[in-house]
């Protein structure tokens, strides 16, 4: 798992280790990992020995950064020019150190370059990149160097433009091949657009972890996260004692729902998959395992119910819907219940001991919540968690998942191949299975957007992705992933 902080926070703690050492060590120590990092990609691209590096100077710490690792290549024999965004305000010692070891300045941000360093602003940014520097941004990919190859950008702590605390892009803003940051990852780097824009994220150590107190504001699973909270079963399971995960979606209107929910539940760890609507039919003949009845009351038992999409809006819908709320079991809601739930004016304070997770896009959220997510994503993700008494999954590029408990999640796989009619109701599908198989709820979601986001990816290493394709996937990436 890797985890992300709060610029409050990354700050309070460069303070308190600043205080225990001599003055600009921390700076010296990211310089060097910049530099590094720097030197690898002009090693892979031809040398260091006489290649053209420009950097983006700020008036801050940031640009000091850049001035420092700039330094440190000219002594390796790169030709490094610095533009400076305002002259009048430049970190003074580092731009001393870069004229000292053979490099200078520029007014104007030359015609050819192997490689760009952007230190124009870093964590201490405020609001959208400011004139000049925004203007200066906008072509950077474009520039050009040894033999035509396009010169790699690499951001020093975050890319200039984005907003660090909440992922947002609210303006120009520098679109890195690299980010090397310091001391700990940003919320930048894992969430929203701004994760992007980043490209690959380096982390140097500058020794502020021991130092870091504060709650991370994001955390970000990994495959070995996943591979560990996945139920398995053992010698002395049975389909029942592996879970039974009830799906009731779809609608003699709507039968597809219903089949793709089934078979993401199909690709979860129960021993079991129940089905409850009119789509019953449907469902046996395409999935002979899954016990199916046209109503909810005649289902069996579950250890968790899915509920909602293509489930419809109409009195049947509202009658099913409340008979799985009734229940006390964890409950998933998607789609068509959301609907259902704000028409009713149900959703403040869902007051159920079981779980509830809701797993809204943006217009559903927007439905919820009464406005749309908007530039902080995890922030209103929060939001609606606790109003709702629910756990928040909500969809996008990088799918958040937000307890009422105030805990936030970020799924690093997703992939815009996800993005295909019915691709929800694979993972609302999975997630039941994954709660009804045990899993706490908040890890249930991580968990299913974790695998829902690598099937899609691989899925789409065949060609055009539907939601059934996706649903296919998850067989392989869950024996990817858990080995079973
Ligand atoms: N602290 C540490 O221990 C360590 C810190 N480190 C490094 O320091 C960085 C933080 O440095 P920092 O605090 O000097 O802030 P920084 O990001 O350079 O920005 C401030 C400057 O930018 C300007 N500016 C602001 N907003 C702007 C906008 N929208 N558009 C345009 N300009 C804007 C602002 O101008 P002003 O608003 O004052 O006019 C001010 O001049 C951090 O990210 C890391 O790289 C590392 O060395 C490790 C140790
Ligand atoms: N651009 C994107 N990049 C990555 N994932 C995406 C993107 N757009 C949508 N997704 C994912 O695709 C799925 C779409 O779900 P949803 O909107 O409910 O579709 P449907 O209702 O058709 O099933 C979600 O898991 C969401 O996170």
């Amino acid at each position: 798992m890797r985890q992300a902080w709060r610029v409050a926070d990354v700050r309070a703690a460069e303070q308190s280790l600043m205080a225990t050492l001599p003055e600009g060590t921390l700076m010296q120590r990211a310089a060097a990992g910049l530099a590094r990092r720097c030197a690898l990609l002009l090693e892979d691209a031809g040398g260091v020995y006489g290649a053209r590096v420009v950097l983006l100077v700020g008036s801050g710490d940031n640009g000091g950064d850049a001035l420092y690792a700039g330094a440190a290549l000219a002594r390796r024999g790169a030709q490094v020019r610095a533009l400076l965004i305002r002259p009048d305000r430049v970190h003074l010692a580092g731009l001393r150190a870069l004229r000292a070891a053979g490099g200078f300045t520029v007014r104007e941000l030359p015609g050819q370059a192997d490689l760009v360093v952007d230190g124009i602003v870093g964590i201490g940014a405020s609001g959208g990149l400011r004139k000049p520097a925004a203007a200066l941004v906008e072509g950077l990919g474009e520039l050009r160097g040894r033999s035509g190859r396009r010169a790699p950008v690499v951001a020093v702590d975050v890319p200039s433009g984005v907003a660090v605390d909440t992922g947002d892009v609210p303006g120009a803003a520098v679109s890195a091949d690299v980010t090397v940051t310091f001391g700990c990852l940003k919320p930048a780097h894992v969430v929203g657009p701004a994760a992007v824009r980043c490209g690959q994220v380096e982390l140097v150590d500058i020794g502020l972890g021991p130092v870091l107190r504060a709650d991370p504001a994001v955390s970000v699973p990994d495959a070995a996260d996943i591979a560990e909270w996945w139920p398995r079963p053992d010698h002395a399971s049975d389909k029942y004692t592996r879970g039974v995960v009830g799906i009731a979606t779809g609608s003699a209107t709507y039968p597809g729902a219903a089949l793709l929910g089934v078979s993401g539940a199909l690709a979860g760890p129960t021993g079991m998959v129940r089905y409850a609507g009119s789509a019953h039919a449907e469902v046996v003949r395409a999935h002979p395992s899954v016990v199916a009845v046209p109503r909810f009351p005649d289902a069996g038992r579950a250890q968790a119910w899915v509920c909602g999409s293509g489930l419809g809006t109409d009195d049947d819908a509202r009658t099913t819907l409340r008979s799985v709320l009734a229940t006390a079991l964890p409950v998933v809601l998607d789609a068509d219940a959301l609907t259902l739930l704000i028409d009713g004016k149900h959703a403040k304070d869902l007051r159920r001991d079981a779980p509830v997770v809701v797993t809204p896009h943006d217009g559903e959220f927007k439905r919820l919540a009464g406005e749309a997510p908007g530039p902080d994503r995890v922030g209103a993700a929060l939001k609606l968690a606790s109003w709702m008494n629910a756990i928040v999954l909500l969809k996008g590029d990088r799918t958040i998942v937000a307890t009422p408990a105030g805990e936030v999640w970020v799924n690093p796989t997703g992939t815009s191949a996800l993005a295909t009619a019915g691709s929800g109701d694979v993972l609302a599908g999975l997630l039941g299975s994954l709660l009804a198989g045990g899993l706490p709820a908040e890890r249930a979601a991580v968990a299913a957007a974790y695998a829902h986001g690598l099937a899609g990816r691989r899925a789409a290493e065949e060609g055009p992705v539907t939601a059934p394709d996706i649903a296919a996937a998850l067989r392989h990436t869950v024996f990817d992933l858990t080995g079973q």
